[in-house]
């Protein structure tokens, strides 16, 4: 296990207990997200929040879930993830918002096949040659349940990186023109969109022996910086969670089957 009480075998930071988790778990960033996500859920548990870590373990399809909120950046989130396998968690899908690269449009669903490692905490798991790579089997459930949702999705490789307004998000001036070469490397590459965790979590679950993916709404355009509207959100947030349980349940219950 990772650094754990001793005493009460509980995981140090997201202060969980092996019995309070699920076999599979989803990884939002806002941890306003865990009150709306755990409507989607039954039998639900909400677990004490600590350091402004937030937990919560319900029943979807039969199988037990736990939704943790990291925050933000992937020296958390990679964490949060550690201490969730160090309890027993075999299966990762990271969910929430990503910038987006067109031809992904605002509220289109994206998802990682993969993700270009420009952040740096993945580093500490495995040297840069290591790919972050999406689980093919999490992705093959995943592509099923969208193709059903009805929602424009788009599958493809992320760029994670680590400076929101160096890097992705200009507010003016010289950080303005640096992200728009950032922008332009990002279209010869043919990235699908951006975040601050999907590396690191791809290539942690890889090095740990678990499995990750990772599906977002595009929320900002890269290239305008425009946003999508909170009321686009709310549908799109919903929409994400089920298509996101489903998957997770749908997986984590194959993966019981060939292990047990
Ligand atoms: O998916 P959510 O939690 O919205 O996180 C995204 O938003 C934050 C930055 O805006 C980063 O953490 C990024 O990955
Ligand atoms: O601009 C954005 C939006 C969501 N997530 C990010 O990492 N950046």
């Amino acid at each position: 296990m990772t650094k754990q009480d001793e005493k009460t075998n509980t995981a140090w930071y997201i202060g969980a207990k092996r019995d309070q988790v699920g076999s599979g778990a989803i990884l939002v960033g806002d941890p306003a997200r865990i009150g709306r996500i755990a409507e989607h859920l039954t039998d639900v548990e909400f677990l004490p929040e600590n350091r402004g870590l937030r937990t919560v373990t319900g029943t979807r399809n039969g199988q037990r879930i736990t939704v943790s909120a990291f925050g933000m950046g992937a020296p958390i989130a990679t964490i949060v993830l550690h201490e969730l396998f160090a309890l027993g968690v075999r299966s990762f899908l990271r969910i929430g918002t990503a910038m987006a690269v067109p031809p992904a449009k605002l509220g289109d669903f994206v998802l990682a096949d993969g993700a270009l490692r420009a952040e740096g905490t993945s580093n500490t798991y495995a040297p840069l040659g290591f790919p972050a790579m999406a689980d093919f089997e999490l992705n093959t459930t995943l592509r099923q349940h969208l193709g059903r949702s009805g929602r424009t999705w788009h599958a493809g490789i992320y760029g994670t990186y680590d400076g929101f307004y160096t890097e992705m998000f200009g507010l003016s001036g010289q950080s303005r023109a640096m992200i728009d070469t950032l922008k332009q490397d990002i279209q010869r590459l043919g990235l699908i969109g951006t975040d601050m965790e999907t590396s690191a979590l791809l290539v942690a679950a890889r090095v740990l022996g678990a499995s990750a993916s990772t599906l977002c709404v595009a929320t900002v355009d890269a290239f305008s910086q425009e946003k999508i509207d909170d009321a686009a959100m709310a549908v799109a947030e919903r929409e994400l969670f089920e298509v996101a349980l489903d998957s997770i349940a749908e997986f984590a219950t194959k993966k019981n089957e060939v292990t047990s």
